[in-house]
């Protein structure tokens, strides 16, 4: 598979969830620690937004990063006028394709959609933009409408064309078709744009991929409107551990800019979360402990160093007698098969009773000897 650029718009679409403001300064430490890393693009903001996020845009431009930084924008002239003021030199212009969108935004006139894209795509070329073009609710568009607009946006000067899940509502299996045949008529490379309503934003970024797309937008932890977008981090890991795609980018880093992101943004990941959540390196059940002390690939796909994790293996109602044992080991403790296979009953009993796993303190405690 070609290589993939990677487009992260977690200060764009990851700020539009419900409740999140980040500030300018949040803003600029964040691309900043993007650049690190090696992701290739930032969709940087919203410039028509007005003068906050104009200054945040502005000042993480004249930063210099090798990053490229690309403005989202209405097929609206003020919107590309907004973010030239900002100094960009590209620019995303979005319209919207299907027919709800049509309707609520143009008034249902399909025409509009080419009038407008027409007269932007003219004013941000005249003006040697590099632009992208995003079919908003792509989805859910008659495909051949999509498909008309995106050879359209091709001819009139677009780089890049988006295919947008919008609300979510693809699976793989229609997302590969969809974007196979998009790609088969496009000569510019098509971006995938996807949302995690029914839970498969990743999957469907990556099917999307395999159908031909070559760049991808994510945002950190998944956040973004309603139920957030793809994540980075999954996206990247599932390319380079899946697919064999490495994107190039320091995957070490993935969980301080997690908790970065967590703390910007005020929204916690479940512990259950792919790569960054507490628990993706944790075992605690009998079988995977007893498995993990062997050889940790029986119950992990990759080691946790890779994203920047420690494997923790805890003491909880779900565990045996292999890991309660390793834990007394190192305490210099042995117990025989009786009192191990007593203690395991007293840590079940205890978890239950607490609704959570057991320091180790709480584990010695447990030792009849010991109290
Ligand atoms: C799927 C997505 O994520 S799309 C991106 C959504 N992101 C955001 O909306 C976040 C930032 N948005 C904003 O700050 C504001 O909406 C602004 C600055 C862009 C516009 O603000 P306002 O002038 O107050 O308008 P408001 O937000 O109420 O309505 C949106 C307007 O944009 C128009 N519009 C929406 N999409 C497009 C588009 N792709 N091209 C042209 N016009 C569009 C709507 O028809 C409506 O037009 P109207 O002002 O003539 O009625
Ligand atoms: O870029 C676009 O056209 C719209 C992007 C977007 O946020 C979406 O469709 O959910």
């Amino acid at each position: 598979m070609p290589p993939i650029q990677i487009n992260d718009t977690t200060l764009r679409d990851g700020e539009q969830a419900a409740g999140v403001a980040f500030t300018v300064a949040e803003k600029v430490i964040f691309a900043t620690l993007m650049d690190a890393i090696g992701v290739q693009e930032l969709e940087v903001g919203i410039p028509a937004m007005g003068s906050t996020e104009a200054e945040a845009i502005t000042e993480i431009n004249n930063l210099g990063l090798k990053t490229l930084l690309t403005g989202w924008n209405r097929a609206v002239r003020s919107d590309i006028d907004a973010s030239l003021a900002c100094g960009l030199e590209r620019v995303h212009i979005s319209v919207p394709v299907s027919e709800i969108q049509i309707a609520v935004k143009f008034q249902g006139n399909c025409q509009s959609v080419f009038d407008r894209l027409r007269d932007t795509l003219s004013y941000a070329c005249d003006r040697g933009l590099y632009i992208s073009v995003g079919g908003e609710d792509s989805s859910r568009a008659d495909d051949n409408f999509l498909l008309d607009v995106a050879l359209a946006a091709q001819d009139w000067g677009a780089s890049r064309f988006r295919f947008c899940d919008t609300v979510g509502i693809l699976d793989p299996l229609t997302t590969h078709k969809k974007v196979q045949q998009l790609v088969s008529k496009l000569i510019i490379p098509v971006e995938m744009h996807t949302h995690n309503d029914f839970g498969m934003a990743t999957a469907n970024a990556l099917a999307g991929i395999r159908a031909g797309a070559t760049s991808v937008n994510t945002t950190v932890n998944g956040l973004g409107e309603r139920a957030g977008n793809a994540a980075l981090e999954e996206v990247v890991m599932a390319l380079k551990r899946i697919y064999g795609i490495n994107t190039g980018i320091d995957t070490s880093q993935f969980k301080e800019i997690s908790k970065f992101v967590v703390r910007a943004s005020g929204c916690d990941v479940p512990p259950w979360k792919a790569i960054v959540g507490d628990n993706a390196f944790t075992h605690e059940s009998g079988i995977h402990g007893h498995g993990v002390l062997q050889n940790p690939a029986t119950y992990e796909p990759f080691s946790p160093e890779e994203v920047g994790r420690e494997r923790r293996l805890v003491i909880g109602k779900h565990t045996g007698k292999h890991l309660v044992t390793n834990l007394l080991q190192q305490h210099g403790i042995t117990l025989n098969q009786t009192e191990t296979r007593s203690l395991v009953d007293a840590v079940r009993d205890l978890s239950v009773e607490l609704k959570r796993s057991l320091t180790p303190d709480e584990l010695l405690n447990l030792i009849p000897n010991l109290n």
